[in-house]
């Protein structure tokens, strides 16, 4: 559905050439929602402004559904845009134009008649959960209401993909949620191709199947998010990953584990999709002679599957301990030795 193919993009600046994007290679399938994630400068912005030609690659192709969106130009281009819909992390809505209106615009430009735009735009209300709302301004709106309009108003066209740029940012957390909920709902009724970047692994890990991390122009890492979530390569992938792991993996935490538990071992195991539904625990305590002391853990829900991680202490002599880890990895289970 999208290929992206040895990418580059080089801004000219007084201080010299930027790299922004550097030689990346993405392939997105149909119905995927794919995340790009990375700190400020990454270059995430301008990578998916190439995807609806936006921005045009220094170097490379941009190809979505069949059309090289990096070649064309004018009226093709135009046309190529209308099947990429986008939204914006501070909406892009028009102030002086009702709910209504706004959704009604793009159809307004693709010379839509007037009484299949109102029919168009009242449907879209529905879908994104704004009955009632369609002669309200912008301006009397909470900032999640005014993101549904965005997602109304860029599926107005019918578009086989939807670009999200950094949409639920500006959003408090319970609102975060409700969107990504609702693009989650539109992926699977419509199966409508997500793209989105983000800096915050929350909104990968709830909504995304497949994220790449970008680094200084470059894509560092790329992979199924729950693959990504249970074994991080890189140390940037790592950081997200841990902010999103409620469980406090601080030097702090774990010196105070270890020394509240100096025999035995602090092990920690992290679950992966099935493995989560597997009564590891109750197995361990029946197949060996320990005590087992659950410390702490979380599981978390990806769309892929679940992902946890949870701490043990195992206490008991130190071949049995051995042969508990080596049963838990037996499992599929990932498990780390922390301390003891
Ligand atoms: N129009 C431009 N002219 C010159 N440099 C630019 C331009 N747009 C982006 N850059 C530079 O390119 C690099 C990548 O920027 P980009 O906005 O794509 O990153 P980002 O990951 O989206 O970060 P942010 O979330 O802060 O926007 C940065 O160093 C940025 O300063």
């Amino acid at each position: 559905m999208i290929s992206i193919s040895d990418v580059k993009k080089i801004y000219q600046s007084k201080s010299g050439p930027i790299s922004a994007v550097d030689g990346v290679n993405i392939d997105i399938g149909q119905g995927e929602i794919f995340g790009v994630i990375g700190y400020s400068g990454a270059g995430k912005s301008t990578l998916i402004r190439m995807l609806n030609g936006l921005e045009v690659p220094t170097n490379g192709t941009v190809n979505v559904n069949g059309q090289i969106v990096s070649k064309v130009k004018g009226k093709d281009l135009r046309q190529a845009r209308q099947s990429i819909g986008m939204i914006f992390q501070h909406f892009n809505l028009l102030w002086s134009r009702t709910v209504l209106e706004n959704i009604q615009f793009p159809l307004e430009i693709a010379g839509v008649s007037k009484k299949e735009r109102l029919r168009r735009a009242n449907e879209l209300l529905e879908l994104v959960g704004l009955d009632g709302r369609g002669d309200a301004y912008p301006s009397q709106l909470s900032g999640g209401q005014k993101q549904r309009v965005g997602i109304a108003r860029s599926l107005a066209n019918n578009p086989d993909v939807l670009l999200c740029d950094e949409a639920t940012s500006a959003l408090d957390p319970q609102t975060t949620d409700s969107i990504l909920d609702l693009l989650v709902d539109i992926n699977k009724r419509l199966g409508l191709t997500i793209v989105l970047i983000t800096h915050e692994m929350h909104v990968i890990k709830k909504i995304c199947h497949r994220v790449a991390v970008m680094e200084q122009g470059k894509v560092v890492e790329l992979g199924d998010v729950l693959e990504v979530f249970r074994n991080p390569k890189e140390q940037v992938t790592k950081r997200f990953v841990r902010e999103v792991s409620q469980v406090e993996e601080t030097g702090e935490t774990i010196d105070h584990l270890l020394a509240q538990y100096p025999k035995g071992k602090v092990l920690k195991f992290t679950f992966v999709g099935e493995s989560t539904e597997q009564p590891l625990i109750t197995s361990l305590i029946r197949r060996f002679d320990l005590d087992v002391n659950i410390l702490q853990g979380q599981i978390s829900q990806t769309q892929k599957g679940a992902y946890g991680t949870l701490f043990v202490h195992l206490d008991g002599n130190e071949e049995t301990v051995q042969a508990a880890v080596s049963f838990a990895e037996e499992q599929m289970v990932k498990v780390e030795v922390i301390g003891g």
